[in-house]
């Protein structure tokens, strides 16, 4: 079966242009010599990449027919074992090399050129277009992006920063946890003492990831856990989920044609997209207000108030990467608290040991929240675990500036080469007991490995200048609130059996896991 696959298709029908199968960079310069490594022997063609069908329409529409958007992540994982560590995929409009060994990521990384690429966002884009709002830092490429991404990188990446926003992330994980515990006290008796409480924390952990990400970007607390959600509120939530689940059959469609039919995949997404941007509009009003009337010491700025007083970015460029920001942050960050609840339920004695750790480390810590997560290296690894087991994005992408050479076939310069998470992170060639909750794996990798591509095994976040601008802000928003909830409860599951996932661009459980809270 995989030698029918290895045929050699027309350069018409492969996965590059004919301009990237000349040796052509995506700005149409030419690429430089051929680069790289390889284990020896001739080094192959481009056209001899093993694949999975080379009819990209035909591709197209099995994927459709049988709903396989939303199990990419699986079909990679198959294709891979099938094909070996390297296929090339050819679906609609996408043609793209696949694949997941450390050692040929990492060498791909060293093609990413100065202001890296990843796979545009084309309905997305489209939508900027058509509305006349400008692109922040996810759809910017070139100088221009490199600008705005240096000055956004000082309000959310730097350490100064996340210090300012460390105590306001850990004021909102306080109150989820103060909800939760109020909730299971309504539930307790007198009589038998401890009770418990079983919930699919999913909407609570929404409400978190965009508490903490209003009161982070805009310098406003909206009040989530005080009251019932608001409308605004709910209709963010569900204008994200929305855009994310129709992005992902629009990367492979042509969005331009679709949005001259009218058609109702184009019309939600775009619709979705408007829900956000007025979302955003709305909060950066509130925003300039408060700035501007209420200077008052202690008053958070947020990033918002950051960049405007800066007055490096113009209001425009400003509401975009707000816009993006917030698109990004909320799902983000609730979706691997879900997988994490689930995971540490599971897995008691794991639970127990970062349990363990995080009440020693927030005693030495004395209040400080930032040396709390510092001091407990186990919190971390359970993050990074998460990411590993279910990654957010199941891919990075990357179109090398130069000619490279993996595993021994010519890849050109221009070609889309997606780094596949989702299959690396469960393969048994790259981690021991690939399928083990195991946060401690991490501290063990480092001290055990020597080898220069252990680094290339953590890649939730993206690579180098171009890496997630969020990480930092998703990171301990996490970790804080594991942090807390594992100082204040004890959580299990009724069943420990694996949970199905969907991808909707981002990778979440196919239902909610339920999760049973008891106080400690
Ligand atoms: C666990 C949570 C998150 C994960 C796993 C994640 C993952 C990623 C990845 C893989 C990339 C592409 C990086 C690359 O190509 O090298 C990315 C880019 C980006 N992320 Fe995140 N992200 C997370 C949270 C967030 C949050 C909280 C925000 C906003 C506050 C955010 C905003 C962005 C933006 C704006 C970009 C584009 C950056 C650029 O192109 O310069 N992400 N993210």
């Amino acid at each position: 079966m995989a030698a029918a696959l290895r045929t050699r298709i027309p350069a018409r029908l492969g996965g590059a242009t004919a301009s990237r199968a000349l040796g052509m960079t995506p700005d149409g310069k030419e690429a430089g010599k051929v680069v790289g490594t390889s284990s020896g022997g001739r080094v192959r063609s481009f056209e001899e990449i093993p694949h999975t069908g080379t009819n990209r329409w035909l591709n197209l529409l099995t994927f459709w027919r049988e709903g396989r958007f939303r199990l990419l992540h699986k079909h990679m994982e198959s294709s891979f074992n099938t094909l070996g560590p390297i296929y090339r995929e050819h679906l609609g409009l996408q043609s793209s090399v696949n694949i997941m060994l450390p050692g040929d990521i990492a060498e791909l990384f060293r093609y990413e050129g100065l202001n890296p690429q990843r796979m545009v966002l084309q309905p997305w884009a489209l939508h900027r277009e058509i509305r006349g709002h400008e692109k922040g830092v996810f759809l910017k490429n070139g100088a221009e992006w490199r600008a705005d991404r240096l000055l956004l990188n000082k309000e959310v990446m730097l350490s100064a920063a996340v210090k300012r926003f460390i105590p306001h992330m850990d004021e909102v994980a306080r109150d989820f946890c103060r909800t939760i515990g109020s909730r299971l006290e309504d539930q307790t008796d007198g009589k038998h003492g401890k009770s418990s409480l079983t919930l699919n924390p999913s909407p609570d952990l929404f409400a978190f990831a965009l508490e903490a990400s209003c009161y982070i970007l805009y310098g406003e607390r909206i009040g989530l856990f005080s009251s019932t959600p608001s409308m605004e509120s709910q209709k963010f939530i569900w204008a994200v989920e929305r855009m994310l689940a129709t992005t992902v059959p629009l990367l492979y469609l042509p969005s331009a044609l679709l949005e001259r039919l009218g058609a109702s995949l184009w019309t939600q997404h775009a619709t979705a997209w408007d829900h956000i941007f007025d979302h955003a509009e709305t909060s950066m009003k509130r925003g300039f207000q408060r700035l501007s009337s209420r200077p008052d010491v202690g008053e958070v700025p947020g990033v918002l108030g950051q960049l405007l007083e800066k007055g490096q970015l113009t209001r425009e460029t400003i509401k975009a990467n707000m816009t993006e920001l917030m698109a990004g942050a909320v799902d983000t960050t609730a979706v691997p608290l879900q997988f994490a609840l689930f995971e540490l339920a599971r897995n008691p004695a794991v639970q127990e040991s970062v349990r363990r750790q995080v009440t020693e480390s927030v005693g030495r810590a004395q209040g400080d929240p930032h040396k709390a997560l510092e001091g407990a290296p186990l919190l971390k690894g359970a993050v990074k675990e998460i990411l590993r087991l279910y990654p957010v994005g199941i891919t990075v992408q990357r179109y090398p500036v130069r000619d490279l050479v993996l595993q021994n076939y010519n890849i050109p310069a221009g070609t889309l080469v997606q780094a596949c998470l989702y299959p690396m992170g469960r393969s048994a060639e790259v981690f021991d007991n690939p399928l083990t909750f195991d946060p401690a794996r991490w501290t063990r990798m480092r001290q055990e490995r020597a080898d220069g591509g252990a680094a290339f095994r953590s890649l939730a976040f993206g690579f180098g200048s171009r890496q997630c601008v969020g990480r930092r802000i998703a990171e301990n928003e996490i970790q804080l609130l594991l942090m807390h909830i594992l100082l204040n409860f004890h959580l299990s599951v009724s069943s420990s059996q694996d949970i199905d996932t969907k991808l909707t661009l981002i990778l979440q459980p196919e239902s909610p896991p339920r999760i049973t809270f008891r106080m400690l």
